[in-house]
Parts: structure tokens; C-alpha cells; sequence
């Protein structure tokens, strides 16, 4: 039972609303969920497929835009050691993903950007490449496709995942200037929860430049001189310049340079680089985004550039850009992008790289920006990559990690909402107490309508000081930074519980998204975060939060549904109590509270001026 004790009693310590206890039917929940759980780890099902979904008709339910694409790998599609090459791969990922937006768009579309790729392994010559697009969301012109790459051995009869992205396409504009594109109607519970986080990754996609740019202006102005190696290679040693006339073959069907056979360029000057450094066979482990700046043609001159910014103890970084002219045209700026490569040794694992020596000016500049962007990948990588249940509880927090934290703090919340097993387990005066079990972590839902616009409810929900007007477990909210228009740290103090005992204090990162369309619900996202200028103190228990928060929608004219939700993790779970009613009480009297308050103060809210709402 995975450290569940049937004979203890529960109680759960949830964020905002104080000690809640379960009933008998809610353990029983609870471990029938588990018992599901290890019996599909121990079943060893292939997790990279989303279950069967029957349509009430009966058929089996196939999302119109998928598509999906089969190579074998041949010697004409590797390296000389016998490895698809990353480029060819890229090749592949980009028609195939295309063609999934053409099917939703009906016209043409081009490649706008590829987020971050990691590859988790390579694939030798005789291996399948199989590679599954669909689209999980359009916006106006743009939209986001998700692609998944898998590797089959068909001789050992196995698969396993190679890397996952997601590309953004737009439809060409017409005469008539920018297409609207149709919606996306989500069908299963996997296409709800990439619709509605695709509207996260498009915030992050459309900020992200600016962003690193000032990360790395604050971040770069900290770090000292440059650490001198004995035996560093010369960075000018990686410099490659190498350019290609686009002909005909490099263009796609719509006779622009093939967004693919670009990046594949890309790759090719950068693994020179990269080899040059190491004087071995590299190995693309990441990309960072792929930007299509603007469009190339045929007859266009594309000039690649490629340098190794800076090599770590096991990897290295390098800088690559794509630029276009045409005769004695002026260069055009078309695509940059970082990659990070390691050198395996025959074991597989990471050898250690010579240093390089950068030059002075831009080439320090680029060293010190490549230690920046490590630590954000690294961020990145711990915050995003790890599954939730691995996340620890309280992430420290800081300028750097901002944008992957809030990127979490949200998605999380939105992951947890759009699962579809919740079970009701009680409901009083139309207030509605949900529950659900997934990977070892209990999770709440508590619902009720309001008779308040949404807008106004997200107004005042989103500001956290203003619970203590309504919810008598806040005794204290304090703002400590306000990081951005969206994203605010607080510390919040609640009253203790027991005779005697200490209140609890949490350090919360509230980040708050108003929708993207008509469709989706306001957001306001909680967890935990540590700040080392808030240690825990003697006076309060810290308490901390996993995922916590409200999504508020509003189903008809003034009329607004508010969902709360919260996750008791495995390491309360033992320390709770058998009593529903308790849990059920606290809630009800605080959403009734809630839902009172935003009543009565919904004139004073519609009167702030708009800017304010
Ligand atoms: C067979 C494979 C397909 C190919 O080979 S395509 C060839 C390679 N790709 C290219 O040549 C594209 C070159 N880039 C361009 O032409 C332009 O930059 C591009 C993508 C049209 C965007 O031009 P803009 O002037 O920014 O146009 P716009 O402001 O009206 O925006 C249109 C929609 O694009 C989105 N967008 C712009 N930059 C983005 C980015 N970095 N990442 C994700 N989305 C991005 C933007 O949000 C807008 O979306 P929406 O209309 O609001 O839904």
C-alpha cells in the first residue's frame, strides 16, 4: 500500500483552510486509486500512448488534425557513426508537423518556432522513427503543435520516447489580411489538458526573448572575470562559417526555404564546432528555441555561423545563426539558436571537455552568457522536466527561475483541473466537495456558482490580501515582491489550530492569468516557494503548498463558476484523519463566505476604473 496504513486515521493539512479530516468512503477512494495506479506501473503498459477514446457512436475516436510519419533509418539519413542525424530528424519533425496544421488551418502555414527540444537518446541506422503531430490549440493566425518522437526496434520488437516539442505555426495572411483560424475542440482528457496549457507555453513562447535577454544582462553583470585553463582551446579554433545556396530540393511546397533543411544547416555548422573543440564525435543533447526570424527563398545565399560559447566540465555550448542575402543584398537576419552538446564515452556516459579561452569583448560576453543560460536550462530542467510528484515541495525561488516557476505554478494547476476522474463526495447548499488520487497525491475540488461576473471575481480573488476580508484562516497577508503584473510572492500567516500551538506560515507565489479566449477560465495558481530572506521562524510551523488555487469561469451572463482546488501530498496523507465532516464543514464555510463577500462587494468592484480590474 505504498506507505498508506489502512488503520491510521487521516488528516490532511491543507493550505488555506486549516486541518480537514476524511471519511471511511474517502479512504476507501483512496486506496482503490492507488491499487489502480500500481497496477498499471506493474502492467508495464506503453505509456506513450493515450488510452482509447469511444465517440458515443461507437468508433474510436482519432483527433482529426493527427498525423503521423514512419522512417526507417538509413545509412543516407546518419552520421559516420551510424547515428540519424539530428538535423534529418529535424527534417522529419517539421513536415510532419505542417502537415497537422494544414489539417486544421485548410491552407498554407509556416513554421513561426520550435520551443526547447531535449533528445533523450539516439537512433542508429535500421531503427524506425515514428513521429505523431496534432495540433493542441489555435489563437488567431498561429497555432501550437504538439510532435512526439518515439523509436522502434523492430527486431527486439521495443519502443521508447526520443524527444517531445512543440512547434508554432501560422497560416499564411491572405489579400485579406490575417486568417482567423477555427477552434480547437478538445475530446479527451489528454487534448483538454495540452489545450489549456498551450495557452501558458504561448505566454512563455512570446515573452521568452525578452526575458533571457534581461536575465542575461542582470545575470552576466554578477559573474567575475573569466576563469583562465591551462591547455583551454582557443574559442576562435570552433569558429565555422559555411554557406549554402538554397536550390530548389531545400525549398517546401510553398517554394520558401524549408524551415527544416534550415535548422538541419544549423546543426551541421554546429557539430563541427562542436567537434572542434573535442576533437571527438559529439552529441546533441538540447536545442534551445528555434526562432524563424523571417522568410528565405530560393536563390537566397544562407550564411551559417557557429562558435562554441563555452564548454562545462561534461558539456558545451554553442551559438549558431542562419543569415540570408540575395546578390549584394544586405544580410537578413533568419534563425539563431543554442545547442548543447556532450562526448560519450563507450559507455555511454559523459567525458570531461577541454576549456575553451574565449576572446576578448563578444566572445567574454558570449562565455559569461552561456554560464547564465546553463543555470537557466538547469532551472528549466528541475522545475519543468521532473514529474510533479518528484518536484520538491518549496522551490527556491528567484529572478532567474521566475518565468519556469510561474510556468509551473500554473500548468500544475491546469493539469490538475482538467483531469476527468473526480468524485463527488459530498455536497451542501449548492456547494459541491470533489476528490481525486493521482501518483500518491490526494487532491481537492470545491465548487459553487456565484451570481458575480467573472472578471470581478478574478479581481478580487487574485489579490491575496484581500482574503482576510472573507476567509477568517488568513490572519496575515503580506506582499513581499510583486514580480511581475501577473506573478506576486506572499507571505501568508494563518491562526493555529490547536490549544496552545504554533500558526502556520507559508511563502506563496501567486500567479494569475486572465483567459485567452471566450473558452478558457480565469486562473489563479498557488505553491510554495522558498525566499532567503523569509526563513522559517520559531513563531510559526511553516506550512508549504504543492498546488493550490482557483479557476473561475463564467458559464452565462453574470453567472460564475469558481472552482478551488488543493493537493494533500504522501507526507501529510499519514497524518490524517478519519472525518470527512471536518473537511467538509471548513470548506463549505469558507466558499459560503467567499461566495457572500464577492456578493456583496460586486458593486464596489465594478466601479474600479477598468485598468484596476
Ligand atoms: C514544411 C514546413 C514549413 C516551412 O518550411 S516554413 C519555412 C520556415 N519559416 C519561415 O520562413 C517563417 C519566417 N517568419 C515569418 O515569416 C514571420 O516571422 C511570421 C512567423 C509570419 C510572424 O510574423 P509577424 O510579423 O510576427 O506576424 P504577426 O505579428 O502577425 O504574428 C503572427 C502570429 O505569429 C505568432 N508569433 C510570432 N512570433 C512568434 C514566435 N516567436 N513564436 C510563436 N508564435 C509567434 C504571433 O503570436 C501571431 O499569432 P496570433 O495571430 O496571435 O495567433
Amino acid at each position: 500500500m505504498r506507505g498508506l496504513n489502512p488503520g491510521l486515521s487521516f488528516i490532511c493539512r491543507t493550505t488555506d483552510w486549516g486541518l480537514h479530516k476524511f471519511d471511511s468512503s474517502s479512504f476507501y477512494l483512496i486506496i482503490n486509486l492507488w491499487v489502480r495506479d500500481m497496477e498499471c506501473e506493474e502492467g508495464g503498459e506503453d505509456t506513450m500512448e493515450e488510452p482509447l477514446f469511444i465517440l458515443p457512436s461507437g468508433e474510436v475516436y482519432r483527433n482529426p488534425t493527427e498525423v503521423k510519419m514512419s522512417q526507417i533509418v538509413l545509412p543516407c539519413h546518419a552520421n559516420h557513426c551510424g547515428e540519424l542525424s539530428v538535423g534529418q530528424l529535424l527534417k522529419w519533425m517539421d513536415s510532419t508537423a505542417c502537415l497537422s496544421a494544414e489539417r486544421h488551418a485548410g491552407s498554407p502555414c509556416i513554421t513561426a518556432s520550435v520551443d526547447d527540444i531535449h533528445f533523450e537518446h539516439t537512433i542508429a541506422v535500421g531503427q524506425v522513427v515514428n513521429i505523431k503531430a496534432k495540433v493542441n490549440r489555435a489563437f488567431t493566425s498561429s497555432m501550437e503543435v504538439g510532435i512526439s518522437v518515439s523509436c522502434e526496434d523492430l527486431y527486439s520488437d521495443s519502443q521508447w520516447n526520443v524527444c517531445n516539442a512543440f512547434a508554432t505555426f501560422v497560416t499564411r495572411r491572405t489579400e485579406a489580411g490575417k486568417v482567423q483560424l477555427k477552434q480547437v475542440i478538445p475530446q479527451t482528457q489528454g487534448e483538454q489538458m495540452e489545450y489549456s496549457i498551450a495557452a501558458e507555453r504561448r505566454r512563455m513562447r512570446l515573452i521568452h526573448a525578452e526575458i533571457i535577454t534581461d536575465l542575461l544582462s542582470s545575470s552576466t553583470a554578477q559573474l567575475g572575470e573569466c576563469q583562465e585553463y591551462q591547455d583551454a582551446v582557443s574559442a576562435e579554433r570552433t569558429r565555422v562559417e559555411s554557406v549554402e545556396l538554397v536550390l530548389p530540393p531545400h525549398a517546401n511546397h510553398q517554394v520558401s526555404t524549408f524551415g527544416g533543411q534550415i535548422m538541419a544547416w544549423m546543426e551541421n555548422v554546429a557539430t563541427i564546432s562542436a567537434c572542434r573543440l573535442c576533437n571527438a564525435h559529439p552529441t546533441l543533447r538540447s536545442i534551445d528555441m528555434f526562432h524563424f526570424r523571417g522568410p528565405s527563398h530560393i536563390g537566397d545565399r544562407l550564411v551559417l555561423k557557429a562558435i562554441v560559447n563555452n564548454a562545462f566540465k561534461h558539456s558545451m555550448e554553442v551559438g549558431v545563426c542562419a543569415e540570408a542575402y540575395q546578390g549584394a543584398g544586405a544580410l537578413r537576419h533568419i534563425n539563431s539558436a543554442f545547442m548543447t552538446f556532450e562526448v560519450l564515452d563507450k559507455g555511454g556516459k559523459p567525458r570531461t571537455l577541454p576549456r575553451i579561452r574565449p576572446e576578448p569583448v563578444d566572445g567574454y560576453r558570449r562565455y559569461k552568457e552561456a554560464i547564465a543560460r546553463k543555470k537557466i536550462r538547469l532551472d528549466r530542467k528541475y522545475i519543468i522536466s521532473c514529474k510533479q510528484t518528484e518536484v520538491p515541495l518549496s522551490v527556491p525561488w528567484d529572478i532567474s527561475n521566475q518565468m519556469y516557476l510561474s510556468y509551473n505554478n500554473v500548468s500544475a494547476l491546469k493539469i490538475m483541473a482538467a483531469q476527468g476522474n473526480w468524485m463527488l463526495s459530498s455536497e451542501k447548499n449548492k456547494v459541491s466537495l470533489y476528490t481525486l488520487e493521482e501518483n500518491q497525491i490526494l487532491c481537492f475540488k470545491v465548487e459553487t456558482d456565484v451570481n458575480v461576473p467573472a472578471e470581478q471575481v478574478f479581481h478580487l480573488l487574485s489579490d491575496l490580501r484581500r482574503r482576510q476580508e472573507w476567509d477568517n484562516h488568513y490572519q496575515q497577508c503580506d506582499v513581499i515582491i510583486q514580480a511581475d503584473e501577473d506573478d506576486t510572492l506572499y507571505r501568508v500567516a494563518t491562526p493555529c489550530v490547536s490549544k496552545g500551538g504554533k500558526g502556520q506560515d507559508f511563502i506563496l507565489l501567486a500567479s494569475r492569468r486572465k483567459p485567452c479566449d471566450s473558452r478558457d477560465p480565469y486562473v489563479i495558481a498557488l505553491r510554495s516557494v522558498t525566499l532567503p530572506t523569509h526563513p522559517a521562524t520559531e513563531e510559526y510551523t511553516r506550512g508549504e503548498v504543492l498546488c493550490a488555487g482557483f479557476s473561475i469561469l463564467e458559464e452565462s451572463s453574470g453567472v460564475t463558476k469558481i472552482s478551488y482546488y488543493n493537493q494533500a501530498t504522501p507526507g501529510v496523507l499519514p497524518y490524517i484523519s478519519n472525518d470527512i465532516a471536518g473537511l467538509s464543514s471548513s470548506f463549505y464555510g469558507t466558499f459560503q463566505s467567499c461566495s457572500k463577500y464577492l456578493e456583496e462587494n460586486k458593486d464596489s468592484i465594478a466601479a474600479l476604473p477598468p485598468s484596476e480590474v
